[in-house]
């Protein structure tokens, strides 16, 4: 079947098993991280219990097996995203590090006074602020494209927006605040053609759809390996072999360098040239795991069971009249609603629905400046993934009844 059976993957998430105060846990905070399934947590295992060791080809049998594992594994998250190899693939604790890495290393080498960099009005502060602070240091400009009443991108601004001056377009392919996909492909021609880079925030999509860098035509991408059933602290940094060849390494030190002498030294090889001293070795190997479990669930059943959840959540929470719901309709989003009860804090919120098991985020979910032009200072939020089902949104809907008789 086209569709992914929730019920049978939730038998790999022992977490889901959870009690809160005598509820059921019901987690619904899966833009914020996702829960790791037992192949995963059993890659982790096998990794400390059989073949920890440092990488970088030490001569005995542990290491030759951890930096084959660990090589293998870039390999792995390369076929996953339809990057040409392993040498486009580092990894990164995050998002956010991939952000500041080509920020660090390109950034800081090539902006200057008259350069622009064009971000939108939705980003996420790992790109917003990362980037907005690169200007304020290189004397480089930063502009916003703006967002439509429905959360969409302004394209006709963005067009206008990006010029010759323009030297790099970040852009989230998915919000984690309204759930908008972006035309990202259409941002990359923009951006193309006065001479820029596209980078692709991929921290929410990567994990829910299925994501061709080359098909998008993305300079750089990055995403986080723990929105996707991966650890905390693995992620990976997508470049262009011909971009990574380019610009310097950001991060000096051990297992980045080809030859040290006291005046100077050179580079090893791509991707570790970007990648200095002892990395997350288990965290890369587990992140690998995680996209073999999720090629097996296949990313297209994932992406429209995200979507089914998306859509059956919007029209629940907009049959009640006090509910205000952010971004686009509830057909063409991804597996996140942001949304505002009329008279209740979003935190009381999420304080109320956690009582009865249900987890949810509220806040500004590191998009502080888009919250302002939405005209809200926080929201509550609910995102989905793989293991959640139907009759868990009721029991949102169901408690948010709760809240309201307590606040009203
Ligand atoms: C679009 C986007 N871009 C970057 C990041 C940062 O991911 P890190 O793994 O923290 O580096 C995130 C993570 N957003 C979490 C934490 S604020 C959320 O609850 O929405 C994201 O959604």
């Amino acid at each position: 079947p086209d569709t992914l059976n929730a019920e049978a993957i939730r038998e790999d998430f022992p977490i889901l098993d959870r009690k809160i105060g005598g509820s059921e846990l019901v987690y619904l905070d899966n833009g914020a991280t996702s829960q790791t399934p037992q192949q995963v947590i059993e890659a982790i295992v096998d990794y400390y219990t059989q073949y920890n060791a440092n990488i970088h080809r030490g001569l005995h049998t542990l290491s030759q097996e951890a930096s084959i594992a660990y090589e293998e594994a870039h390999d792995t998250v390369a076929d996953f995203i339809g990057a040409d190899g392993r040498e486009e693939i580092v990894f990164t604790k995050n998002t956010t590090e991939a952000q500041n890495l080509v920020a660090y290393s390109w950034g800081m080498n090539e902006l200057g006074p008259g350069d622009e960099i064009v971000l939108t009005q939705m980003e996420h502060h790992a790109s917003l602020v990362t980037w907005q602070q690169m200007c304020k240091r290189t004397g480089a400009e930063v502009k916003y494209i703006p967002i439509t009443n429905e959360g969409y991108l302004d394209m006709e601004a963005a067009e206008s927006l990006v010029t010759d001056d323009t030297k790099l377009v970040s852009v989230s392919h998915v919000s984690n605040t309204l759930g908008t996909i972006n035309p990202v492909d259409e941002l990359a021609a923009i951006a193309h053609d006065h001479g820029a880079y596209l980078f692709v925030d991929g921290a929410q999509s990567v994990p829910t759809r299925p994501v061709d860098v080359g098909a998008l035509d993305a300079d750089f991408l990055a995403f986080s390996g723990h929105k996707m059933c991966g650890p905390t602290g693995s992620g990976a940094l997508y470049g262009k072999k011909e971009i990574l060849e380019e610009i310097e390494p950001a991060f000096y030190g051990g297992g980045m360098i080809r030859k040290v002498e006291y005046e100077d030294s050179t580079w090893h090889d791509l991707p570790w040239k970007f990648e200095a001293g002892t990395p997350g070795i288990c965290e890369g190997i587990a992140l690998a795991a995680a996209c073999e479990y999720l090629s097996d669930i296949g990313m297209e059943r994932v992406q429209s069971h995200e979507e089914s959840l998306a859509e059956y959540a919007y029209d629940q929470l907009a049959r009640c009249d006090d509910v205000e719901i952010f971004g686009p309709p509830g057909n063409d989003r991804t597996g996140l609603v942001s949304f505002d009860v009329e008279g209740i804090h979003p935190h009381d919120l999420s304080s109320i629905v956690n009582e009865h098991g249900v987890a949810i985020r509220a806040g500004d979910h590191c998009t502080q400046p888009l919250h302002g032009t939405l005209g809200v200072p926080a929201s509550a939020r609910a995102s989905f993934y793989i293991y959640n089902t139907h009759e868990e949104i009721d029991v949102l809907v169901d408690v948010l009844h709760e809240a309201r008789e307590i606040f009203h």
